[in-house]
């Protein structure tokens, strides 16, 4: 936090923006406020609240350490998960057309045919971690693909001009660039000019992540690890997706088991750090997501020391 008290004193307040409307700036380890996410709701609606109260052009939300960030439009409208992924595609290839954008595995399908369709890039869509991104990008390079931007739904990004430091801060920049260019420009002033830049994208009605915690200590397990135990559950899914008439593989995945289905998609993997299995879904209605969830639920309730107990009353709802 406190380098966002730098951004604003250092930065924003001698270029002429007004600040006054900011909030949380006072350090305080425990978080009286919000969780310190980008993506956590209450954290985004906190500060879509401070922009309309204050009638901003724009919001600027950091964590803790401002490695992830996100942005909000003078209407409330939020850049952050695949939104904000989209905004900076827009710029980025604007700066270095057909170039190819790398980023997290829980992206949406429609940021693909917005980055692909709209915007004339490519969508790498990687691994979930913010390190994995960058060095993915970092990669593709090294082989003769072009890359600039290296990008999380988490808020973390990366940009090869700023030597592929993982910097929300520089993100920012990025969208006040824009802003200031386009106001110097005469295309007008506040941040119309970015939402406008995100126009095409779809985004899906329903967007769900449910944690499904292993239990460690369950005899399940068989002495071996969560991870083992995790791997068995995306083989068991991936065979009955196989069976499946209503499912299809994504042909091209890098990590756990991601599905179209219903006119929607799933991802089950295995978290990076935790004994657990994120399931992200995506669809054009709740009745859809349900029918996704269904099937992921059929496919994985017999291990018993999986915790399906979120998937159950998402099902259930
Ligand atoms: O795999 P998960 O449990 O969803 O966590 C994934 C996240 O882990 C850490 O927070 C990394 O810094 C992020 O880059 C990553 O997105």
């Amino acid at each position: 936090m406190w380098k966002g008290l730098l951004a604003l004193g250092k930065v924003l307040e001698p270029l002429g923006a007004i600040t006054s409307g900011s909030q949380f700036l006072e350090p305080d380890g425990l978080f009286p406020n919000h969780i310190p996410n980008p993506e956590d709701k209450t954290a985004m609606k906190a500060i879509t609240k401070a922009v309309l109260d204050n009638k901003a052009d724009l919001g600027i939300i950091f964590d803790t350490d401002v490695d992830r960030s996100a942005a909000v439009d003078s209407s409330g409208r939020e850049f952050n998960r695949n939104r904000l992924i989209a905004l900076m595609s827009a710029i980025i290839l604007e700066e270095h057309p057909g170039t190819t954008i790398v980023t997290d595995s829980v992206t949406s399908d429609g940021l693909t045919t917005f980055i692909e369709k709209e915007l004339g890039g490519k969508h790498h869509r990687f691994k979930r971690g913010y390190k994995n991104v960058i060095d993915e990008a970092i990669r593709l390079n090294s082989v003769g693909e072009e890359a600039h931007l290296a990008i999380e739904t988490s808020g973390h990004g990366a940009l090869k001009e700023n030597h592929w430091l993982d910097d929300g801060a520089y993100l920012m920049v990025k969208l006040l660039n824009k802003l200031a260019s386009a106001r110097t420009s005469g295309l007008g002033s506040g941040s119309k000019v970015l939402t406008d830049m995100v126009e095409g994208l779809e985004e899906p009605a329903v967007a769900v992540e449910l944690r499904l915690k292993i239990d460690q200590n369950h005899s399940d397990l068989k002495g071996g690890s969560f991870r083992d135990y995790g791997e068995a559950v995306l083989k068991q899914l991936e065979n009955t997706v196989e069976s499946n008439p209503k499912l299809l593989k994504a042909p091209v995945n890098y990590e756990g088991v991601r599905v179209s289905g219903y006119g929607g998609w799933f991802l089950l993997r295995l978290s990076l750090h935790d004994p657990v299995l994120p399931l992200n879904i995506e669809a054009p209605s709740n009745e859809d997501a349900v029918k996704l969830a269904h099937d992921v639920l059929n496919a994985v309730k017999e291990f018993t020391a999986l915790d399906t107990s979120a998937l159950t009353k998402f099902v259930g709802a």
